[in-house]
């Protein structure tokens, strides 16, 4: 289609086609290697991540955020819910340098997130998802992908004009790291169409692996689900299970609680900017606080 750049896609799309089942494993294997490289984590798994500690978010006289406190350990996927309006975003936001605290501290590997700019966050390794997709609609995916690893690995502009070798050499590197992400998320078969031209589903896919491209520690996924039909949130469980295995820690906001209770290991709950509870799925679903606060809740809340 008319969308296509050949020269972008390398023939690796070509390749994949060509595989037997057997070399598809075989290679997706590798790729997990290029996708999960030797990250340098200054902490151990279980240890504190990211630290939420008192945390108040005021806008004029309303309190978006009362007092929260919680953890994100090293390797667990961290659920965060709430019916509308409890604050899952305003909390979000706070932790990822949209909104500055009007009280509280976030602290991501014992250091404070307080004046961190966003391109801050990127480099103290925190990434996200947006509600609404925000992608270069007429950059390809691969494009967009190599992009947010710019946010990262950040070559001179006069390394570029000149095409250093050096700059030429990041540049493959990043393209095939690239490549390795959406194959990773699985839709690296439209490496070489504009994001704008994907479905809803590899957008989602794509906004993914544009977030994993910046190397975080931290993946934050706001609301990835939504508009998905059920084989489309199963499918994605199982990219968010395999993003954790491959060592990353996910903190997901998500409304549809059975892909909630399936993929988190931990869950806090919010209501009315309080947090009402914090456990294990099992525990939570128990919780007569939080069920009392889905109560009345639309569908969509209790899916
Ligand atoms: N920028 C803002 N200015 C004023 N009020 C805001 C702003 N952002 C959020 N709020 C208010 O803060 C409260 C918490 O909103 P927030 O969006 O964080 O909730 P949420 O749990 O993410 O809800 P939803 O599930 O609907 O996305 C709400 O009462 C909301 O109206």
């Amino acid at each position: 289609m008319s969308e296509r750049e050949p020269e972008a896609d390398g023939g690796i799309v070509a390749e994949l086609a060509r595989m037997s089942e057997q070399e598809r494993a075989e290679h997706f294997a590798e790729v997990a290697e290029v996708v999960a490289p030797e990250r340098e984590i200054a902490v151990e798994v279980g240890q504190t991540l990211l630290e939420v500690r008192d945390v108040t978010v005021r806008f004029g006289g309303l309190v978006a955020l009362d007092s929260v406190s919680f953890t994100i350990r090293r390797g667990e996927i961290l659920g965060l819910i709430g019916p509308n309006g409890a604050g899952k975003t305003t909390c979000f936001n706070a932790m990822t340098g949209v909104y500055r605290p009007t009280s509280g501290q976030v602290l991501m590997e014992d250091r404070p997130l307080a004046r961190a700019s966003r391109h801050k966050i990127t480099q103290v390794g925190i990434a996200r998802t947006f509600q609404n997709i925000r992608l270069f609609a007429e950059m390809t995916a691969l494009e967009n992908v190599v992009v947010g690893a710019d946010a990262r690995h950040r070559t001179s502009v006069l390394g570029s004009l000149l095409r250093l070798p050096r700059h030429q050499r990041e540049e493959r590197e990043a393209v095939e790291r690239a490549m390795a992400l959406l194959e990773f998320v699985g839709i690296a078969d439209r490496a070489a169409d504009k994001a704008k031209n994907l479905p809803y589903g590899y957008q989602r896919r794509l906004e993914i692996a544009r977030a994993l491209a910046t190397e975080p520690k931290l993946l934050c996924l706001d609301e990835p689900a939504a508009g998905f039909n059920p084989a489309e949130k199963e499918e994605l469980m199982g990219l968010i299970r395999r993003i954790r295995a491959d060592g990353y820690t996910v903190l997901l906001i998500e409304h549809d609680m059975r892909l909630v209770m399936g993929v988190t290991d931990r869950i806090v709950v919010l209501e009315f900017g309080r947090k009402i509870a914090e456990g294990l799925p099992a525990e939570i679903r128990e919780d007569p606080a939080v069920i009392a606060a889905y109560l009345g809740a639309d569908d969509d809340d209790v899916a």
